[in-house]
């Protein structure tokens, strides 16, 4: 009798643990190699930016996690078969290869986890046509990447999820209550079938990870989206130098339940060095690695006190703290960031973004030489804005920026350059080794004004305040920009521009774009009523109680106003450059 082949085809769901698939499937894909043929696909580039889709950060992290998972897989009597190739290519040529062979195994069903996006959406119908024209049962299974799970909120359609977070997290709190339980871990699995079909060429398959990773590296190392970018900084480490594959991402959320992290967590989440100022779960979430409910349950049993490896953590026992509350808000966050690419589709991606307002006069580099100097320098983080510039060469080196550097990268170039968001949010998915479809670009939008931030335009991040704020004695700044090391004037390390001639030459500054000239002079100085916007089209500096400021500080803030360019207004509410509360 002929073998039944089920074909489960993996995206952004890399574990054994907690998966709905491995679960049912429990009851019952060695990579691409040079070929001296052509490929039949175009490079993956972005759409404006033309930027490579995944960069060389995410590409070994998926790598690895992928890799993880195979191995998983075998200890518990399976397999994982890798393939190159588009998804419906794969398994066109997985169905007729067993077709040919339909006496020895038959392929009875074709499943997959379901994902949020529009071309995630193509792909899964074209998946689905593809098995069903060979009268295969197709099936998309809910995957576990809510916190609170999608069919729990009490929207019945779509449409009708609230356009600003507060309401939805009202309507599903209280949060700790709120997850359904995870799928237990599967035992054993099913073997591979004895009949796999070959990789289809052009492709070859490796079974080592080295040459898997170096074929994926490889034209991201001939074809670099940065041409002579400065060098990994003497000293700098990653704040995020972790591993891919679930096994990591759970070691990870036990030590930062085991170190306190995640009880300080409320209080260090606005860090921007070293390895636990915040979790840092975002990359295994984001390929499924691990879903939000595990860390949900990990850190019930730390609260409640049912595990004995925390006993000795301060708050072992005692309930949900502010800081384990703190990070199921942002798993919150995360759930409503998914629940609004269902919601606006396609809109995701659009300039005019959730509010389709398509009034703000953004600028693209096309054919205009000033646009693309500046949008070059932004990426590479010489614009002369401290914090920026650390962030970009932090992003590009490690793959990896804090949430407050990100904020205000974003807001720098959308609102204080007006260069149109796209560029910032597709050089994140190129660059980011976390990089998630919903978190990114509703982020992007939110940020620049045209998502669903009900401040909308009206909240400017100003960069050196927020340095002031955050990186207080300019650390941060320092360590990813080099050639400041030897700044000491917190002033000047944020505002480079304000190093006196004679300092330039002493610090070997002379000459430096950063200082002589910067893109946007944002103003703000300390101690200094009323000190005043350095103006520009989208302006300068920020009126705030964001964290750090001083008795008596009054700084100004400029809005950008479409209507009226270029006309600075101060806040009337006190309120616009504020930076606590979520953003
Ligand atoms: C412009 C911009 C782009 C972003 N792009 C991404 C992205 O591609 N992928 C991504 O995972 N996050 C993105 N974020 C959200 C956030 O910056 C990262 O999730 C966070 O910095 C990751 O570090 P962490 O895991 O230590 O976060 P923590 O502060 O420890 O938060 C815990 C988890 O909550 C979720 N989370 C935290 N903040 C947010 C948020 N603002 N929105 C949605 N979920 C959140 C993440 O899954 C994160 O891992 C972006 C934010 C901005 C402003």
């Amino acid at each position: 009798m002929a073998q039944k082949v089920l074909v489960y085809l993996l995206r952004r769901d890399l574990r054994v643990a907690d998966n709905p698939i491995f679960h049912e499937i429990s009851k019952l894909a060695s990579f691409i190699r040079d070929s001296s043929k052509k490929s039949p696909y175009r490079e993956a580039r972005s759409e404006v930016g033309k930027f490579w889709r995944c960069g060389p950060h995410r590409a070994s992290f998926v790598a690895q996690s992928v890799w993880d998972l195979k191995t998983d897989l075998e200890e518990k009597g399976s397999g994982l078969i890798l393939r190159a190739g588009t998804v419906v290519d794969v398994l066109e040529d997985l169905l007729t290869e067993y077709k040919a062979k339909e006496k020895e195994a038959q392929v009875v069903a074709v499943w997959m986890t379901e994902e949020e996006g529009v071309e995630e959406k193509d792909e899964e119908n074209t998946a689905r046509r593809a098995a069903e024209k060979q009268g295969i049962d197709f099936q998309l299974w809910t995957d576990e990447k809510y916190y609170i799970h999608d069919k729990d909120v009490p929207f019945d359609n779509p449409r009708n999820y609230p356009d600003v977070f507060t309401a939805y997290r009202k309507s599903v709190e209280p949060l700790r209550d709120a997850p359904r339980r995870t799928h237990p871990t599967p035992k054993s699995l099913p073997a591979l079938p004895s009949f796999v079909p070959p990789q289809k060429e052009p492709f070859v398959m490796s079974d080592t990870y080295d040459e898997v990773e170096t074929a994926l590296l490889k034209p991201l190392k001939e074809k670099p989206d940065l041409e002579n970018m400065c060098p990994f900084p003497q000293g700098a480490k990653s704040a995020s130098p972790f591993k891919g594959g679930s096994k990591e991402g759970q070691k990870r959320i036990q030590h930062l339940i085991g170190s306190g992290s995640m009880t300080k967590y409320k209080d260090t989440r606005n860090g921007l060095l070293g390895l636990d100022f915040s979790t840092k779960l975002s990359a295994w979430l984001a390929l499924g690695c691990i879903t939000a409910r595990q860390v949900h349950f990990q850190l019930l049993d730390f609260e409640d006190g049912r595990n004995d490896q925390y006993k000795g953590t301060e708050g072992y026992g005692k309930g949900e703290n502010k800081g384990t509350a703190a990070v199921r808000f942002e798993l919150l966050w995360r759930d409503y960031m998914r629940l609004c690419t269902r919601k606006f589709g396609p809109r995701l991606f659009r300039i005019e973004g959730f509010r389709d307002d398509p009034s703000y006069p953004w600028k693209y580099p096309k054919n205009n030489p000033g646009v693309k100097e500046m949008l070059d320098r932004f990426l590479r983080g010489t614009t002369g804005a401290g914090f920026i510039d650390a962030s970009q060469r932090e992003l590009f080196h490690t793959g990896y920026t804090s949430n407050r550097a990100r904020q205000n990268v974003a807001s720098y170039l959308a609102k204080h350059l007006g260069i149109a968001w796209k560029f910032g949010a597709e050089w994140y998915e190129s660059q980011l080794m976390d990089y998630d479809l919903s978190n990114n670009w509703g982020n992007w939008q939110y940020v620049s004004g045209v998502g669903n931030d009900p401040r909308g335009e009206a909240r400017i991040f100003n960069p050196v305040k927020q340095a002031f704020d955050y990186d207080h004695q300019g650390d941060y700044v320092k360590t990813w920009v080099e050639e400041l090391k030897d700044v000491t004037e917190p002033q000047e390390i944020f505002q480079p521009w304000k190093i006196d001639p004679e300092r330039r030459k002493e610090l070997g500054l002379e000459g430096n774009i950063m200082l002589e000239k910067p893109l946007k002079k944002i103003d703000f100085r300390v101690n200094k009523q009323n000190s005043s916007g350095s103006g520009g089209r989208y302006g300068g500096s920020s009126r705030g109680g964001g964290r750090g400021r001083k008795k008596n500080e009054s700084y100004s803030v400029v809005h950008r106003n479409k209507k009226n360019e270029g006309q600075n207004q101060q806040d009337k509410s006190g309120k616009a450059a504020q930076v606590n509360g979520h953003k």
